[in-house]
């Protein structure tokens, strides 16, 4: 395909172009549609309808496909579907050519090809009446196309493309798959297989910088739906960046396997780490991927030029992570993705994706973000353990349950994949100190202590020596390495600068082992061979956290052991302060664990450093809580940023209500909108939120389906009291002490209480006192219920608050159970026997039960809305309920229902919205 025009488009037929558009044509052949045969241009002309009546002048022009398929030179009447054929047969030929490269390699297709236009020129000449001396030239200069489109011209960039199409993908597979398949996990080496671990992470839509309301929740494959050339996944530190988009790589190269449709859309990927520090341009980054063919060619630059053209997916892991060298790299991608036909995939932390959306915007490439969703959720937890369990080999169970066992403070740490794998390792290492995690500040201190104990393992291998001290001196050395290195936002290191490390380390083990500095490195750090066989080899932490951890150990030691200025501890220029930021999260985490007194002391400058270092948003303040959620100092200024930017304050999980119980002493919104699971937030946190509330609280509950009927007094109970004020409620009562706490916050508020078992809810019709009036406890009653059980000689009744009139929901009730109903309603009719409106929900009750069910309720005094007046009791479908009307004056003796065709309709619509 010597000079063919780029690359062909997928699953479409194209038909036969002129014949031109075969020899040295370029350009890409449009998408997604079969072209109509056009009547060669080479052939005649233009198109146009003959009047086979009308004598047509010889040099019309008009109609010439006409004239081709009626009339031959002779003005005689044609075969029209023998020309049909011959055409039919270019066009087949000429779509397998370009949409199947290799078609393209069989000589024999090109001959087939000729020959079928070779026979076109035939026809031409029939019906033209052409010279042989014309037809000679046509087949020549046919000919000639042909000869020059199978030369190889290595110094077109079709070529190239071509090269790329055919073989590119296999060559980068070869070279990602040695480095991607397997997954070293940080403390002991242990090995497991990407894919086998892998947990399929949902990422959330990134709404406006505010705080409303989390964005959608999506499967992570759905961020290709995006149409924005640039896609930015954030995540805060170890939320799986990058393993999410090591294992997207590794998806790309498994396509044929009828995997991972969504990246079907692209021909070529190419990765870029941003923690690179060798690389300097996009070229030397197509070098590394495509070495033997840039070796082909006297250079890279061709072989970058032929990717632009093609739809190549670059994929840039951790712009957190640029250094002086990479961000130039990630410039020049940016610039040149907003001419070619690449996306770019560039995931960060958050705190860096502000300043990336401005650098894809000054480049015209417009983005879109995603932020990864913690696993908050305790299944999902399990569902990540679980795989690594079977990855591990360890007994079926064994470490989910000792995760389940965890205090419920402590386990909401635990949303981050990074912190799950080194649950494994706490796990495997000291299974014994996980039952005595108390607070999230414990987990820290045990990851240093595991690192120390492994190391300790090793060298007693090769010594007898007193290991405690020696081991405190040498993660000094090793924190101060992480933290000189973090400050110039380095993860990687040369191994000159791991001599300078390890030279550092020799003095303090007393000379004594000659290798004991390599053995204790090699128990923190891990080896990173060139991804292309050539270059230097390089070293990292196991993770870019452990290594902040480090850093941060450092610097609390050197708080502890002296009065030296956060300034000299940190040793870092104004522009570098922004790379210390979690360091410093870990910093304050780690004094207020060991000296909270201490801490406080030290707070100013702790606070103008993490200033520096740009916590200053809500957001910003809101993470530095998530990492240290006991410290009072973080609380303060995260609640008086987070009150500025919003005063509806949103809780949506368990982690949340952790944040939010720490804020609320220094700041309280105008309303706290909380809706989570119930089993989601500690107990201990949930009461410190509704205790140090003072304000509306809108309180939504979700159970499971299916599990609706759960009662959420556990958390009702600690509102007793408060200072709440309850403007709405959705959820499951169980108690009368339930029913009264409720009562106790409720003010005007909106409730739509479920029944656990039947309750006196008569609490809810005393007022309160609210700015010198009385004030109902609330404004709309909602009550669902299950159908009591059948009446008995002295049923007890619960009638619900009469005014305003209660909504009731009686749901579930089985084919055959109108009585049931019957008596649930009249049981639970409030004084005065008035709803507002009367529902079933999920009814199987058939058609012939409504009209007895009716006649009882009326009977009973039941009546709903203002009673009506026409008499027109009633039950109608609406949705996936029934409703019932009952009006005063008595119903007719067929009042009218639902045929059962309509009940079973709306009982499948029920199912559905359930489902939902
Ligand atoms: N989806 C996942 N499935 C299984 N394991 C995962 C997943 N995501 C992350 N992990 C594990 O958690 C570790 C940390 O994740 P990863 O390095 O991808 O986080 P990150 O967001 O890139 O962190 P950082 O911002 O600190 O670089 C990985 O080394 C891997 O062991």
């Amino acid at each position: 395909m010597g000079g063919g025009g780029g690359q062909p488009d997928n699953n479409e037929e194209d038909v036969v172009p002129a014949t031109a558009s075969m020899g040295g044509g370029g350009g890409q052949p449009d998408n997604n549609e079969e072209d109509v045969v056009p009547a060669t241009a080479s052939m005649g002309g233009g198109g146009g309808q003959p009047d086979n009546n009308e004598e047509l002048p010889r040099e019309d022009t008009k109609c010439p496909l006409e004239k081709l398929s009626c009339l031959d030179k002779n003005g005689l009447p044609r075969d029209f579907e023998k020309l049909l054929d011959k055409l039919r047969k270019v066009k087949d030929l000429r779509n397998k050519i370009m949409h199947g490269f290799e078609v393209t390699l069989n000589h024999h297709k090109f001959s087939d090809l000729e020959t079928a236009l070779s026979e076109l020129i035939e026809e031409a000449e029939r019906v033209y009446s052409l010279s042989q001396s014309e037809v000679e030239d046509q087949k020549k200069n046919l000919h000639d196309d042909f000869e020059r489109l199978q030369t190889l011209d290595k110094k077109s960039i079709y070529y190239w493309c071509t090269r790329l199409t055919m073989s590119g993908k296999l060559v980068v597979k070869n070279l990602w798959r040695i480095k991607l398949t397997e997954e070293t996990l940080p403390l002991d080496n242990s090995i497991v297989q990407r894919k086998e671990v892998f947990h399929s992470l949902d990422v959330m839509v990134r709404r406006a910088r505010s705080d409303g309301p989390k964005g959608q929740v999506l499967p992570y494959p759905e961020i290709f739906k995006a149409p924005e050339k640039a896609i930015i996944i954030s995540g805060v530190a170890g939320a799986g960046k990058t393993s999410l988009l090591k294992n997207i790589v590794l998806q790309f190269f498994e396509l044929q396997e009828g995997n991972a449709d969504y990246l079907r859309q692209f021909d070529q990927l190419i990765l870029f780490e941003c923690r690179d520090r060798t690389t300097e341009t996009l070229a030397d980054v197509i070098e590394q991927h495509f070495e033997d063919l840039c070796r082909e060619l006297e250079g890279k630059r061709i072989v970058l030029d032929a990717l632009l053209r093609l739809d190549a997916l670059i994929v840039i892991d951790g712009y957190d992570e640029v250094n002086k060298v990479s961000t130039n790299v990630v410039r020049e991608i940016i610039k040149k993705t907003s001419s070619s036909n690449c996306r770019v995939l560039i995931t960060t932390r958050p705190h860096s994706a502000e300043n990336l959306e401005k650098l894809l915007a000054t480049n015209d490439v417009i983005s879109t973000e995603f932020e990864i969703k913690p696993l908050t959720e305790l299944v999902e937890q399990l569902e990540f353990l679980t795989r690594y369990e079977k990855g591990l080999g360890i007994t079926e169970g064994e470490m989910t349950e000792s995760f389940k066992t965890l205090n419920i403070d402590v386990r909401i740490l635990f949303t981050e994949p990074i912190n799950l794998i080194l649950f494994c390792d706490m796990h495997k290492h000291m299974p014994e100190t996980i039952s005595s995690w108390e607070q999230p500040g414990d987990v820290a201190n045990d990851i240093l202590r595991l690192y120390k104990k492994l190391v300790t393992i090793k060298l007693a291998d090769v010594t007898h020596l007193e290991c405690d001290v020696m081991l405190d001196d040498l993660f000094v050395v090793i924190g101060k390495a992480a933290l000189d290195f973090i400050r110039e936002n380095a993860v990687t290191f040369s191994e000159k600068e791991l001599l300078q490390v390890k030279r550092k380390c020799i003095p303090i083990l007393n000379n004594t082992v000659e290798c004991s500095s390599e053995i204790i490195l090699s128990v923190v750090l891990k080896v990173n061979r060139p991804l292309s066989g050539a270059g230097e080899t390089t070293y990292t932490f196991h993770h870019k956290s452990i290594q902040e951890m480090f850093a941060a150990e450092f610097i609390v030691q050197r708080i502890l052991a002296s009065n030296d200025s956060l300034k000299s501890i940190l040793d870092a220029k104004p522009e570098e302060m922004r790379s210390l930021r979690e360091v410093l999260q870990y910093a304050v985490q780690g004094l207020s664990r060991c000296k909270p007194r201490l801490l406080e002391r030290r707070w100013p400058e702790l606070e103008q450093a993490l200033r520096d270092a740009g916590v200053v948003s809500a957001a910003d303040w809101e993470e530095c809580l998530r990492i240290c959620p006991d410290v009072e100092q973080v609380a303060k200024p995260a609640a008086l940023s987070k009150l500025k930017r919003s005063k509806t304050w949103h809780v949506e999980t368990g982690r949340d209500v952790a944040l939010v119980a720490a804020m609320l002493p220094y700041a309280q919104p105008d309303l706290l909108e909380v809706n989570i699971k119930p089993d989601a937030p500690s107990k201990r946190r949930w009461a410190e939120l509704v205790q140090r509330r003072v304000g509306p609280v809108l309180l939504e509950l979700q159970n499971p389906a299916g599990d609706e009927y759960k009662s959420n007094d556990d958390l009702l109970l600690p509102m007793l009291g408060t200072r709440v004020r309850l403007v709405h409620f959705e959820g499951c009562v169980g108690t009368c002490a339930g029913t009264a706490a409720l009562a106790s916050v409720a003010r005007g508020a909106v409730l739509r209480i479920r029944m656990a078992a039947p309750l006196d809810l008569s609490a809810l019709k005393t007022t309160c006192w609210r700015k010198y009036v009385h004030k109902k406890r609330y404004k709309l009653l909602t009550v669902y219920t299950r159908p009591l059980p059948p009446p008995c000689h002295s049923s007890p009744t619960w009638p619900l608050p009469p005014s305003p009139p209660p909504e009731l929901y009686v749901e579930g009730a089985d084919e055959g159970s109108w009585g049931a109903v019957a008596h649930t309603v009249t049981s639970l009719a409030p004084p005065g026997k008035r709803f507002l409106q009367l529902w079933l929900r999920g009814s199987r009750l058939k058609s012939v039960e409504f009209p007895p069910l009716l006649r009882a309720l009326h009977d009973a005094g039941a009546r709903t809305g203002d009673g009506g007046d026409g008499g027109n009791t009633r039950a109608e479908v609406w949705r996936g309920y029934v409703r019932l009307h009952i009006e005063d004056r008595a119903p007719p003796r067929e009042p009218a229902v639902p045929s059962d065709a309509k009940l079973l309709a709306a009982y499948q619509e029920y199912l559905r919205l359930r489902r939902q």
